[in-house]
Parts: structure tokens; C-alpha cells; sequence
């Protein structure tokens, strides 16, 4: 038998994901909810619809997030760790609201959260804390008594979130044609977001332009590429890039965009490019619709070489890495001293989000924070 791990004082695990259609008829009333006051353009909208027709109206996010479940069940289980474990989403069922409603009829009183989103910002951090909010705010409203709710840190340093990403790049590269293997570039892509959120995603005064969710970004981004070099002998040069871009054309978001840059790496004669997906949890629609089929077919029109390495998906060490997280947090909660597992320059990320941190447009009450207007 394995040695007992301790998740006191928690008493289960809520995986808090994002939500996808799972057929034609779930795509507008998705996408309904997920543009809900986020001011994006409608012909925005009808082209993403018609991406997600492309795949017979289903995302593969939520058999992902199964997957994911199903990888963290084994995972507990193979390691003494009793802790039960829950799937809500933002976005589509099961929903967040309706999920820890059935927590609390089973009782759970205290919920570590996992959010499947690795890096700080807005859209990845306080829009998650928001939905807790609110799915507390409306369980109050039905006369439950709410359970206290913490959200784990950022884990894009993890090495457990790391060491699949490096693997899926080392594959690509060797996946590729012979003759343009050694001079291939690595495109780290992640979600382009208004240049406005990554300014604030983290204190400025401490990174500079980007905020923490560039800043982030760049430091796994070196550490993967080191580790790669380490790996295949060859130093491939890399750039951080930007895809699945929304929004009002006048407002600013970071850029390059990724088929921006396979042109401009074309016409200064790169090879090959691998595209990393770093800012992604899973193969989902960002990554099967603006990588492999959009920018794929860009590169294909440069009769430019390119590759998409994996996300880490449901792999077991990021299984396992969630498990580090858990426990470490639940040590922390107990006043014990505990050294957090990273890599790269930039340590830790907070436990608890400060006051004000990746702000939203308009304040609005978010769980799980300095600022959290529950216990
Ligand atoms: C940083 C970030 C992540 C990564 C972190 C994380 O994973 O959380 C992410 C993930 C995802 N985004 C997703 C889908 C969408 N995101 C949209 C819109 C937006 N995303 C934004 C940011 C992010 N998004 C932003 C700033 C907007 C503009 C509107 C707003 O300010 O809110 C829209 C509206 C249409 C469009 O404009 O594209 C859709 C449909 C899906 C599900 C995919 C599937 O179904 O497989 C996933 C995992
Ligand atoms: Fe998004």
C-alpha cells in the first residue's frame, strides 16, 4: 500500500473548466453564454460558429476534461490520496453552479479548485473567480450553506505541465523532414488577449509590458527551449506568438499573430516551424481549429513545413502534478512550511490572488481571493 497523502483540510477536488458544444444544436446557445457582455463583434461570432461546424458542432474540450478526470481518479487512487473529485464548467454543462450544488449535498465543505487554465490573466484567473461568485451567490439564494472554496495557483512552471510540452516538441522536430529538421523554429503560441488585461494580468512595476501573463509565458517558454536543446543537441531558435484574436479591430491585443509570423519566418527562409501551444491545457478548438486547420493551411500555402506538438492533455504527470498542487496547498492551508515544486526564474505563483489582481473591465465580486467576499 501506498503512504497515506493528506488533503486535510480539503475534502474534494473541482476540475474548472471552460465548457464546450457537444453537437450542432449546442453551438449558438454556447457561444451565447460564453460572449455574454464581452462586447464581440457579431460577425466574430458567426465565423467561430462555423469553425466549430467544421467538427460536427462538438468542441473536444469536454471529453478531454473526462479524460482528465478519469487520469486524476487513477491517479489519487494509485497514491493513497482519498479525495473525490468534480467537473463544472463556465460555459456549458455540467455547470459550475449546478456541480457545487451536488458537492454540497454530498457534503464537501471545503473545495480545492483547478482551473484549466495554467498562466494568470483576466480571462484565465478572475473570470474563473467571478463564476465561483456567482455560482455562490445563486446556492446562497436556494438556502444552502456555501463551502469555502480555494483556488490552486498558476502551474504553467510545473514541471509535471512542462515535461509533456518538451516531449511533444522533441517529437515534432523529429517528425519533420530530415532536411529542415536542424533549422526549424519554434513557435510558442498562446491566446491573444487585449494588450490592456496582459498589462494588468500582474504587477507592471514588477514585468514590465505583457504583465505576468506574458512575463509567464516567456520564462516556460525559455525553460522548454533549454530543455529541448538539451534533448535534440540543436539550438532551435524561438519566439512567443499569438493566435485566436477577437475583439474590436481598434482595440490593441498582443500580437505577433501566428500566420503572421510563419510569413514573415518564410520570407527570412526558416525552414520549418514547430507550433508549441503552450497556452493550452488540451487540444481543444482553439488548437484544432486556429492551429491545425487555419495556420496549417497558411503554412501550407508558404510551402512552409510545419508541425503542432501536444498539449498536455490528460497525460499522467500532469495528472500527477495536480495531486503536488493539492497537497501542497493543503500543507500550506495546515501552517506547515512547503517547498513548491517549479521551474524557470519566476517561483511560485500566489496561492491567493491580491486585491485587484487581472482586473475585469467593471468590478464585479470574485471568489478564492484577497478580495473574495466569502470565508
Ligand atoms: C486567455 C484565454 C484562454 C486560455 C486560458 C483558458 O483556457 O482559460 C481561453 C480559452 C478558451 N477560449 C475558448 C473559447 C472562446 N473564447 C472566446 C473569447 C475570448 N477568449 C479570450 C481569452 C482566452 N480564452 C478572450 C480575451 C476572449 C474575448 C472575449 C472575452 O473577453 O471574453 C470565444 C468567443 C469567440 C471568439 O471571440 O473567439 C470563444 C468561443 C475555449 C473553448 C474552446 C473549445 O470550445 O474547444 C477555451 C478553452
Ligand atoms: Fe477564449
Amino acid at each position: 500500500m501506498p503512504d497515506e497523502l493528506d488533503p486535510t483540510p480539503y475534502d474534494a477536488l473541482l476540475l474548472l473548466s471552460f465548457g464546450g458544444p457537444e453537437g450542432p444544436d449546442d453551438v449558438v446557445p454556447f457561444l451565447e453564454n460564453v460572449t455574454r457582455g464581452r462586447g464581440i463583434p457579431k460577425e466574430r461570432l458567426k465565423e467561430v460558429g462555423e469553425h466549430y461546424f467544421l467538427f460536427g458542432g462538438v468542441s473536444p474540450i469536454n471529453e478531454q476534461n473526462r479524460a482528465l478526470l478519469d487520469a486524476l481518479r487513477e491517479d489519487f487512487a494509485g497514491h493513497g490520496l482519498d479525495l473525490p473529485v468534480y467537473w463544472g464548467n463556465r460555459n456549458w454543462a455540467p455547470y459550475l453552479t449546478d456541480t457545487l450544488r451536488e458537492m454540497i449535498r454530498d457534503g464537501r465543505r471545503r473545495i480545492a479548485v483547478l482551473a484549466t487554465s495554467a498562466y494568470a490573466s483576466y480571462s484565465g484567473c478572475r473570470q474563473y473567480r467571478e463564476n465561483l461568485a456567482d455560482s455562490l451567490a445563486a446556492l446562497e439564494a436556494e438556502g444552502l450553506e456555501l463551502p469555502r472554496v480555494d483556488k490552486l495557483r498558476h502551474y504553467f512552471n510545473h514541471p509535471g505541465f512542462v515535461e509533456p510540452m518538451v516531449d511533444g516538441i522533441v517529437r515534432s522536430l523529429a517528425d519533420l523532414p530530415e532536411e529542415v529538421r536542424e533549422g526549424a523554429h519554434i513557435a510558442f503560441c498562446t491566446h491573444s488577449i487585449p494588450t490592456a488585461s496582459a498589462d494588468t494580468s500582474g504587477p507592471v512595476e514588477e514585468h514590465g509590458d505583457g504583465g505576468a501573463y506574458v512575463a509567464q509565458h516567456l520564462d516556460v517558454a525559455r525553460v522548454i527551449a533549454d530543455a529541448v536543446r538539451e534533448r535534440t543537441g540543436v539550438e532551435h531558435p524561438w519566439q512567443l506568438v499569438y493566435q485566436s484574436r477577437s475583439g474590436a479591430p481598434h482595440i490593441p491585443w498582443l500580437e505577433p499573430d501566428i500566420c503572421d509570423h510563419l510569413e514573415e519566418r518564410h520570407a527570412a527562409g526558416v525552414p520549418a516551424v514547430v507550433m508549441a501551444p503552450i497556452g493550452f491545457v488540451s487540444d481543444h478548438m482553439e488548437v484544432i481549429y486556429d492551429l491545425d486547420t487555419e495556420a496549417a493551411a497558411k503554412a501550407g500555402e508558404l510551402g512552409l513545413p510545419v508541425r503542432r506538438s501536444a498539449t498536455v492533455g490528460a497525460d499522467p504527470r500532469f495528472a500527477a502534478a495536480i495531486r503536488d498542487l493539492v497537497v501542497e496547498r493543503a500543507a500550506t492551508e495546515r501552517g506547515q512550511d512547503v517547498t513548491p515544486c517549479v521551474l524557470g526564474g519566476l517561483g511560485a505563483s500566489h496561492d491567493l490572488c491580491p486585491v485587484g489582481c487581472c482586473p475585469a473591465r467593471a468590478p464585479r465580486p470574485a471568489a478564492a481571493g484577497a478580495d473574495s467576499p466569502y470565508a
